[in-house]
């Protein structure tokens, strides 16, 4: 129980609501512990079937029958308020979970995305948020009402085994009780391990699934249905086998304790037969025996339920504890809107291993360079760029903005400054407008208008059949190529940061859409730092720098014509690519 001490926290907002549900179950356990016992075995049963009952009027014995229904009654409110206040406590604190969690996923770094797959975070998102809210309710719902009655079962017990003469006695029967303790551990133990496991192969499942789904148009086309069904078979048998055994250990644990129970009500029958015990007292001892187990087995349950709760907490702690990393300095310098002067000052970096992708980058770009990286694939390009709004944290040296060390101001104060077109541009399933305003969150109406019209799409956006509230669909799915990348490049129109980072695209578009892109991308790149991961050979011939990489390091660099003639790597890649037309990447 200690793991879940943290979160009590988020039970402040409902304190009431908690004290509620743990007053509703204080109530029911008075009831089933003793109350009901009581009323049963010591009031409606001896006055009916007393001696003198028969002269009872039908008003009496209805009196005396009511009391069993009224009792019900009462212990069933106390029930459901509990259930339901307790229920209520528990989503509220896995409503606080989820959001931590999401909000844990938005500040991570990019390399912990490369650490984790997809579908492993959507199942801890998912499925073990929702095994702990289960466990949550589940484990709230019986955490107070069965220790409460096994408190007053046992107070029943002994106040009736000391009042009655050698009934005391009957207390040995008790002595099974941590009989019952065995089979819990046991089954909690076996119950843990195999929780884990089901959690990580639900990861696994959910994998399979993501995967399949973000790859429809691949599995079609290579005929890969069946591959990817067996696949998914093998997964969803593994997850069979582990429920199975999970199901075994819990449903092994209430008949156990049931049996254990037997043996102690049997050792009283036969103790009360020789003692001569009043069978009023008899029953009374049995049932409150029976109350007493009852929570005992209960427990058993909720501490199963306990063990996959916690391999869930377990899974959902990695993420919220993973360290972030890139986070905001102590003292930020304080940073408006930034020149865009980009230096990069004896830069090596790792993405996990100490194999350094970047080696010992050092370069220094002026405000309003457009700067073209070039080089070999795997040389570094994309490695580089993501490095200037601090995606990953240098492993030596240090980036600099106008003069400003990265880790000197605040990750937000940076970001806000840079504008990012990439490759394969994402829109999220929204109307066109809203997907453009994340350009810039406050934007007019007429600003929005104009970026669009800046990166020419404003006249295919109002061909749509809403204009600009048209929904583009999943990832933009109803976008052509060419119209995504123009909605981003509108995008970054409307942010207007000093510092342009844009990946071009290798896919080819259709001539038209070529034609609009660049000529947007040549009013948008005036008078910004720009880094370009360039494909195409106008793209690097307009480029008033050149930075060529190879096994990452920048082995040359320079405007076009000068390093046309100097460096032999740079010839090749250029040649290369002229041959082979604009699409064929350098
Ligand atoms: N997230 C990552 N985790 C681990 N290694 C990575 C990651 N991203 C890139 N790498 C490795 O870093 C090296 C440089 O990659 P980078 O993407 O920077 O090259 P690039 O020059 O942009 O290549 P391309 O032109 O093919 O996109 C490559 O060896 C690549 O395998």
């Amino acid at each position: 129980m200690r793991r879940f001490v943290p979160y009590i926290k988020y039970l402040k907002a409902i304190r009431a609501q908690f004290i509620g549900s743990v007053l509703c179950a204080a109530l029911y356990g008075i009831i089933s512990g003793f109350v009901l016992n009581y009323v049963l075995m010591k009031k409606v049963l001896p006055a009916v079937f007393s001696e003198g009952a028969r002269d009872m009027s039908t008003w009496q014995i209805a009196g005396y029958a009511a009391l069993v229904p009224a009792v019900f009654l009462v212990r069933a409110l106390a029930a459901f308020f509990n259930s339901y206040l307790v229920s209520l406590c528990g989503v509220r604190v896995l409503e606080q979970v989820r959001l931590d969690f999401f909000q844990r996923l938005q500040a991570l770094p990019l390399n912990f995305f490369a650490r984790h797959t997809s579908g492993d975070l959507l199942s801890r998102g998912l499925a073990d948020t929702n095994q702990l809210q289960y466990t949550l309710t589940n484990v709230g719902n019986e955490i107070f009402k069965q220790p409460a009655t096994l408190l007053f079962a046992l107070g029943a017990l002994i106040y009736e085994a000391s009042s009655t003469p050698d009934a005391w006695k009957m207390l040995l029967c008790l002595a099974s009780v941590p009989l019952a303790v065995f089979p819990i551990r046991y089954v909690g133990k076996h119950i843990l391990r195999r929780a884990q496991q089901l959690q990580s192969q639900l990861g696994v499942v959910s994998d399979r699934l993501s995967e399949n789904l973000s790859a429809t148009k691949e599995i079609r086309a290579f005929g890969l249905e069946e591959r990817e069904t067996n696949r998914f078979r093998t997964a969803v048998q593994s997850l069979f086998h582990v429920q199975m055994k999970i199901v075994k250990y819990s449903s092994f644990l209430s008949p156990t304790i049931e049996f254990i129970s037997s043996l102690g009500i049997a050792g009283t029958l036969v103790y009360a037969y020789y003692a001569n015990i009043p069978w009023t007292s008899f029953l009374f001892i049995v049932g409150a025996i029976y109350f007493a187990y009852e929570p005992i087995k209960k427990i058993g349950a909720i501490n199963n339920d306990l063990k996959r709760g916690l391999s869930a907490l377990d899974r959902i702690e990695e993420i919220l504890n993973a360290p972030l990393e890139i986070d905001d300095p102590a003292n930020p310098v304080a940073v408006d809107r930034l020149q865009g002067r980009i230096a990069f000052q004896n830069v090596s970096f790792a993405y996990k291993t100490d194999t350094h992708v970047l080696k010992d980058v050092t370069i220094d770009l002026p405000p309003g360079t457009v700067c073209a990286l070039v080089g070999p694939s795997g040389a570094g390009k994309s490695t580089f760029a993501n490095l200037v709004p601090r995606f990953y944290e240098v492993s030596n040296g240090g980036v600099t903005i106008d003069g400003i060390d990265l880790r000197a101001m605040k990750v937000a104060d940076l970001r806000r400054n840079i504008a990012l077109v990439s490759q394969d541009p994402v829109l999220f399933n929204d109307t066109i407008y809203n997907n453009l305003l994340l350009g810039r969150a406050g934007a007019t109406r007429e600003e929005v208008e104009q970026a669009a019209k800046d990166a020419f799409a404003h006249d295919f956006i109002l061909s749509q059949p809403n204009g600009y509230d048209t929904m583009v669909g999943e990832r933009g799915g109803k976008l052509s190529g060419g119209q995504k990348q123009r909605v981003a490049l509108a995008r970054a129109f409307l942010r207007n940061a000093p510092i342009l980072i844009l990946d071009e695209a290798t896919s080819a578009l259709d001539s038209e859409s070529e034609a609009f892109i660049q000529r947007a991308l040549q009013k948008l790149v005036v008078g910004k730092t720009v880094l370009i991961i360039a494909h195409r050979f106008s793209t690097i011939r307009d480029a008033s720098k050149i930075l060529v990489f190879e096994e990452g390091r920048i082995v040359a660099h320079g405007p076009h014509a000068q390093l046309y003639g100097t460096s032999p790597l740079y010839k090749t890649l250029y040649d290369r690519q002229q041959g082979a037309g604009a699409e064929v990447r350098a």
